[in-house]
Order: structure tokens, then sequence, then C-alpha cells
């Protein structure tokens, strides 16, 4: 089931301090900030060549990644996004499986314009994974 790793997601208290250290200190080309309301967050990309870094800032007051944050001030490794073929053959199969999917268990419009969804962490070796329509 599972495809390409697309991105592995950093949460950050300042998307502009994380952005400089990429940028500055790692060489790293980073693109240019995208506010998405309907998830919560302001995020940025960083091209890796066999896949991509994501930089999460909490964008108002329900994000969800505060409670990340409130336990991880500096930051951290936050969640793993996985590309799969058909995302809701996938979510099927995985609820059938026991998997306990996030949210209205629907896939939302991601940060790459295709629908996402994600997958609780204690059902994953206490790993957040997001999946991504290929
Ligand atoms: C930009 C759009 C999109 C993209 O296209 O790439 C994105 O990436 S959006 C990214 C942000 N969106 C999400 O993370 C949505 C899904 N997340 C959630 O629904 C919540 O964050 C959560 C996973 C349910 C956790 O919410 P929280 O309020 O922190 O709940 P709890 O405190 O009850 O946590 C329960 C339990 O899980 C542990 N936890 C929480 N977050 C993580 C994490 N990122 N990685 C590993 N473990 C995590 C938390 O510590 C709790 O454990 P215990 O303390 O042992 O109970
Ligand atoms: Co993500």
């Amino acid at each position: 089931m599972l495809g390409r790793l697309n991105h592995v997601a950093i949460a950050v208290p300042d998307l502009a301090a994380a952005t400089a250290v990429y940028r500055d200190t790692l060489g790293a080309k980073v693109t240019q900030p995208q506010t998405l309301p309907e998830h919560g967050v302001t995020v940025v990309f960083i091209d890796t060549v066999n896949t991509k870094i994501e930089l999460l800032e909490p964008l108002g007051e329900n994000s969800p990644i505060a409670a990340f944050l409130e336990k991880n001030p500096a930051g951290g490794m936050h969640h793993i996004c996985y590309e799969v073929d058909d995302i809701i053959v996938s979510r099927d199969r995985l609820k059938a499986a026991g998997a306990r999917i996030l949210g209205d268990g629907d896939p939302k419009i991601g940060a790459h314009g295709k629908p996402v969804l994600f997958l609780h962490p204690k059902d994953f070796l206490g790993t957040l994974v997001e999946l991504e329509q290929a």
C-alpha cells in the first residue's frame, strides 16, 4: 500500500527563525510560506532531492500542533507523510484493520493540492502518519 516518502514534518514555534536555519545554516532552498487555515498551520517546504521537509507553525486558536509545541517548546519531528495510490482504498483497509483515522475520516486537500488524511500516532509506533494521494 505504501508508496514514496513524500515528506517529514517538523513543528516549529517560529517559522521565520526555522526558515533561516535551513536556508542560511544548512544552505537549503525554502519555499514561500503557505497559510492553510483549514489545517491550522502555516508551512514551508524544503526539497532534499529524494524527499521533502515540511516546517509547520501553528495558525489560529485551534491548531492541531499547539499541544505538541506545548510539550516540545523548541519544536520537533511531528509526522511522516507517505504517498498512496488510492487514499480511499487505503483508508478503508486501515479502518478495517482497526487503525484510527483522525478528524471526520474524510480526506482534506493538503499543501500539495491533493487529498490527505492522518492516522493516530498510538496505532503506528508513536508516529503520526499522514497519507497523501499520489
Ligand atoms: C499542511 C497540510 C498538511 C500537509 O499537506 O502536509 C499537514 O501536514 S497539516 C499538519 C497538522 N495537522 C495534523 O497534525 C492533523 C492531525 N493531527 C491531530 O489530529 C492531532 O495533532 C493529534 C495527533 C490527534 C494529537 O492531538 P493532541 O491535541 O496533541 O492530542 P493529545 O494530546 O490527546 O495526544 C494524544 C497522544 O498522542 C501523542 N501525540 C500527539 N501528537 C503526536 C505526534 N505528532 N507524534 C507522536 N505522538 C503524538 C500525545 O503525546 C499523546 O500521548 P500521551 O501523552 O502518551 O497520551
Ligand atoms: Co504534512
